[in-house]
């Protein structure tokens, strides 16, 4: 069969099995192998009436329930001071759901301290064990540091968790949980409100009779009946946004690259890519995570390929659109009106433009603000919280798996190699199609019972679903997500005859039913399948559908198809070496003799479209691909 060459070997500085000395290997380590298990309470730096130099009781690093305290009402002072000593402190830094505050008093201690300055945050977390926030509480390193051994767990009531700080929270062995379901409706209900609230001029009409005026000519409307609406990011909340609007009387499209095509079919929605449901709809509503791929993807480029007057509702993150670039666009009518929730910088600031703009409607974040969610959403983050401070795994957990310090060590580079694998498989898939089931194959010489695979599972789970969404994904909550986007990932173990002291010779990643954007990376099962090796304790690729290759998992890889003949790696590679990207592994593995070719080429830069177009346009090569890794 093929043959398959690597003509230069640069390592990746990725982590190895023995590199823990490496401070990057540490921090990559960290992603999958925190828990805090010390059971020290330092001594506080500031006393107040949660903080006393007495050790708070922890057995086994998980708290004992003592005597419940009787709830009472919203109280933002101490309660049951008495049995201080025996319960956790939790602060609540923002206003939480009473629902959710019950659950807490029943355990612990709860102190609600509200709009506390940085410093004061700081002294004041050095007593807890437990932080629940909202958007509005950015919990930093410092707000770390300064909780150190002693907080076991930051609880942020709702989705979004960029306002803390993950790595650090990861790096002081500190939890962090989010409630992720239960504001889904509220943001659906809010988008809908603000679709409604655009097309008829509600709150530019209401200021202006509230100034004495009666301007009924001014405020015409449009209607939405029959109006085609566009749903980015068919997800929790886009997929409620668009049965809502069904029922309006909307023709729904929707973009969602990996969202499930009968999901939608089921609504009455038609997926559709990128450029089709932005040129079609005369309605644009946006619920999409904000990743590195959606930054503002709504920017000067994609507006002016918009319907001239369409009308743009955004609830999901303001990141998502450049905002000057929306201002330009309202400015010469491509965009008619916009109706946002979000900004990307929140408040905006006093003289914004956007906020100014007489087309723009705008609330302060409300999307999740309902009593409903709000009270969901407390008891949701209180059970999480509590059931961290018991010590067991939670479902909804952003940062903490738990494998022990010898199987994480001797699986490490393997995990590397698995989330690699799933990040590139996923990249493989073409737009539009939903992922339903990946299987992923272990080679091992090992007996099932010596091989732990649930982190490697975790990681592949990982890889794939990162990419595509704002859900951080670990050994916690792996399966949990993945089963939550409908994902069945299974497994199977092939026993080869290889080395024992080694737990996995080779890792197989396969997407069933789906088309590529790289048909030659479909297996003769029809798959996509790629696979994976650990050489010299480094990931690499070693097979793409049924072409071997060799190339290290590191920075950026083209893979191209192109007839076997010879001067194709000089051809590429002076294109990309035109552009000054530099080359960091090539391998080129075929299916016979001037046949089909397979070239796997590892570059440190992102070529640009030049580059791209050029490789494309030399004509033996016949399908390529460019993966980030
Ligand atoms: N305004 C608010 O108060 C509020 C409340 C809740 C959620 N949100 C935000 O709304 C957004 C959606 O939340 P959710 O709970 O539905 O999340 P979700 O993960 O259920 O859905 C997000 C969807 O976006 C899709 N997606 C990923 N990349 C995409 C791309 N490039 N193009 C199109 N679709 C893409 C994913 O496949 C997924 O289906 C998030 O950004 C969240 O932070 C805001
Ligand atoms: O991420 C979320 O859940 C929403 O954006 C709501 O944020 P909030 O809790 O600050 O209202």
């Amino acid at each position: 069969m093929a043959s398959s060459a690597c003509t230069r070997a640069i390592f990746p500085s990725s982590f190895t099995a023995s590199s823990s000395s490496n401070s990057e290997s540490k921090s990559k380590l960290s992603h999958v192998s925190f828990i805090n298990t010390t059971s020290s309470i330092p001594i506080c730096r500031k006393l107040s009436h949660a903080c006393s130099s007495k050790r708070t009781l922890v057995v086994n690093n998980v708290f004992k329930t003592v005597n419940p305290t009787k709830t009472s009402g919203g109280s933002s002072k101490s309660e049951d001071v008495a049995s201080l000593g025996q319960k956790p402190t939790i602060l609540v830094s923002e206003k939480l759901g009473e629902a959710g505050l019950k659950v807490l008093r029943g355990f612990g201690h709860v102190e609600c301290a509200y709009e506390l300055s940085q410093e004061e945050l700081c002294s004041k977390i050095s007593c807890c064990d437990a932080l629940i926030v909202r958007s509005g509480t950015k919990v930093t390193r410092e707000v770390f540091e300064a909780g150190k051994g002693r907080l076991k767990v930051v609880g942020r009531a709702g989705v979004g968790i960029d306002n803390v700080d993950l790595q650090a929270a990861t790096e002081f062995g500190c939890l962090v949980v989010n409630a992720p379901t239960a504001n889904t409706i509220a943001a659906a209900e809010h988008g809908i409100a603000l679709l409604a609230a655009m097309a008829r001029n509600i709150a530019q009409a209401d200021a202006s009779t509230k100034a004495g005026k009666w301007q009924r000519s001014k405020y015409v409307g449009v209607s939405m009946v029959g109006k085609t609406l566009a749903v980015m990011g068919f997800g929790k909340v886009g997929s409620e946004v668009a049965r809502r609007a069904k029922g309006l009387g909307m023709h729904v499209i929707a973009h969602d690259p990996y969202a499930p095509a009968d999901r939608a079919r089921a609504i009455g929605v038609d997926l559709v890519s990128f450029d089709q449901a932005i040129a079609t709809a005369d309605f644009i509503s946006l619920h999409m995570p904000l990743t590195p791929t959606t930054n503002k993807v709504f920017n000067d480029d994609t507006f002016s390929k918009m319907k001239k007057g369409v009308r743009i509702v955004n609830v999901a993150r303001g990141g998502v659109i450049d905002e000057d670039a929306l201002v330009r666009a309202l400015d010469s009518g491509i965009v008619a009106q916009a109706a946002l929730d979000v900004f990307t910088e929140e408040p905006p600031s006093k003289g914004s433009k956007l906020v100014q703009h007489e087309n723009v409607t705008v609330t302060p974040h409300l999307g999740a603000s309902t009593k409903e969610a709000q009270e969901g959403v407390a008891i949701e983050i209180a059970e999480a919280v509590l059931g961290a401070l018991k010590g067991e795994l939670s479902a909804t957990a952003v940062n903490a798996p738990m494998v022990a310090p010898e199987v994480l060590s001797e699986l490490a580079p393997y995990v590397v190699l698995a989330e690699k694998l799933g990040r590139l498989a996923v990249q493989l898939v073409s737009g539009g199609s939903g992922i339903k089931s990946v299987k992923v194959v272990y080679r091992s010489a090992r007996g099932p019972d010596d091989l732990d695979t649930r982190l490697l599972r975790a990681m592949v789970t990982k890889g794939l679903i990162e990419p595509i969404s704002n859900t951080i994904v670990n050994l916690v909550n792996a399966d949990y997500i993945a089963k939550q986007k409908g994902l069945r990932i299974s497994e199977e173990r092939v026993v080869v005859d290889s080395s024992p002291e080694l737990p996995v010779d080779s890792i197989q990643v396969q997407i069933s039913s789906v088309d590529s954007k790289f048909a030659s990376a479909v297996s003769e099962g029809g798959h996509i399948s790629i696979d994976g090796k650990v050489k010299f304790g480094e990931p690499h690729l070693t097979c793409v559908g049924s072409f071997d290759v060799d190339v290290s998992l590191e920075g950026n890889l083209i893979l191209c198809r192109q007839v076997d003949q010879p001067g194709m790696i000089g051809r590429v590679g002076n294109i990309l070496g035109e552009q000054n990207v530099n080359v960091s592994f090539m391998s080129v593995g075929r299916t016979s003799r001037r046949k089909k070719a397979i070239m796997a080429i590892g570059v440190d830069e992102e070529p640009n479209k030049e580059a791209l177009d050029n490789i494309g346009a030399v004509p033996a090569i016949e399908e390529f691909v460019f993966l980030k890794l």
